[in-house]
């Protein structure tokens, strides 16, 4: 059963065209990556899904079923940051999110450990990091156990550490069995965490399934020696090679994703008597296709 099934979704405000007809589905324990460049719709597909927004046509369903508040109170949501009280601790804050949600307050020790904030549970807010205040964020929407977890942009504004804290957070949950939805403008972010992918643009989906699927084929590698023929010959042996060809003075070879290793191609053609003067991964196959992707 689809956790999400959204069929021809489409949504105008007045004369823009948020949402084009947008179809896809997330199955059950993923997770699922919408990913697009700024003012692509993803914000507006969630607050839809959400009941936050009205669709202007299309339909959607959830567990299965059409969706109802019933389904939803079943989702923990991060759309945009919570007001917590800057004065209050993270246990205070999420005593009064879990009172506003209907929710008990026994889970919120667990809840706070599962983001990490257990030691400084007393804290004031206003102490925290910006990276604790979004894992707190995440926190407040595990409020009640959900199996199914829907995060706008989860590392907006963050730094690296706050980035890699709650992309680890992500795994984790997801390692428990749940579900995620998550809307991101970055490539390497839905590589790194997703197990599937929607890509739109304009409102417009470009293609979506397996994060596999989706970006397979070739990662593209530019060598150059003082012999490029000779160059061109040996590298063409090397096991993973697909394709090499001679461009700009330069060879390019198209390895099978996810191949490429730089020190063995070295190692490989420096064995081979071919000195590198130039070895570099022009594209990684990922980030190609989803530049192909959103270019056409
Ligand atoms: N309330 C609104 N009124 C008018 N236009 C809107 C409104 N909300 C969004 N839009 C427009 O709809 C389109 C999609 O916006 P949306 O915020 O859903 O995209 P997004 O992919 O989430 O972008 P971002 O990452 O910048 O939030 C954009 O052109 C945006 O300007």
């Amino acid at each position: 059963m689809a956790i999400l099934s959204v069929d021809n979704l489409k949504k105008n405000y007045g004369k823009i065209a948020a949402l084009k007809g947008v179809s896809f589905k997330v199955p059950n324990s993923c997770v699922y990556g919408i990913l697009g460049p700024n003012g692509s719709g993803k914000t507006t597909l969630l607050g839809i899904i959400m009941n936050v927004l009205k669709a202007s046509s299309g339909s959607y369903q959830l567990f299965g079923e059409p969706a109802t508040d019933a389904h939803r109170k079943k989702i923990g949501t991060l759309l945009e940051t919570p007001n917590f009280y800057h004065y209050l601790s993270a246990v205070q804050n999420l005593k009064i999110t879990a009172a506003i949600k209907g929710l008990g307050t026994d889970d919120i020790e667990h809840v706070l450990a599962t983001v990490d904030l257990l030691k400084r549970k007393d804290s004031p807010f206003s102490s925290y990091s910006l990276g604790m205040k979004q894992r707190l964020a995440i926190g407040a929407a595990l409020l009640g156990n959900p199996d199914v977890l829907v995060f706008d942009e989860p590392t907006n504004g963050l730094d690296p550490v706050g980035i890699a804290e709650i992309r680890t957070l992500i795994k984790n949950l997801s390692a428990q069995g749940k579900t995620i939805i998550m809307a991101s403008h970055l490539l390497d972010e839905v590589e790194k965490v997703c197990t599937h992918v929607a890509i739109l643009k304009q409102g417009t989906l470009l293609t979506s399934g397996p994060v596999k699927e989706v970006f397979a084929g070739n990662d593209i590698v530019q060598l150059a020696s003082s012999s490029i023929d000779a160059l061109l010959n040996i590298v063409s042996q090397y096991p993973t090679a697909q394709q090499a060809t001679i461009l700009n003075g330069m060879v390019e070879v198209a390895f099978t994703a996810g191949t490429v290793d730089l020190a063995a191609i070295n190692q490989y053609c420096f064995e081979k008597g071919i000195v590198l003067s130039h070895l570099q991964l022009k594209k990684s196959n990922f980030e190609s296709k989803f530049l192909q992707l959103t270019n056409n």
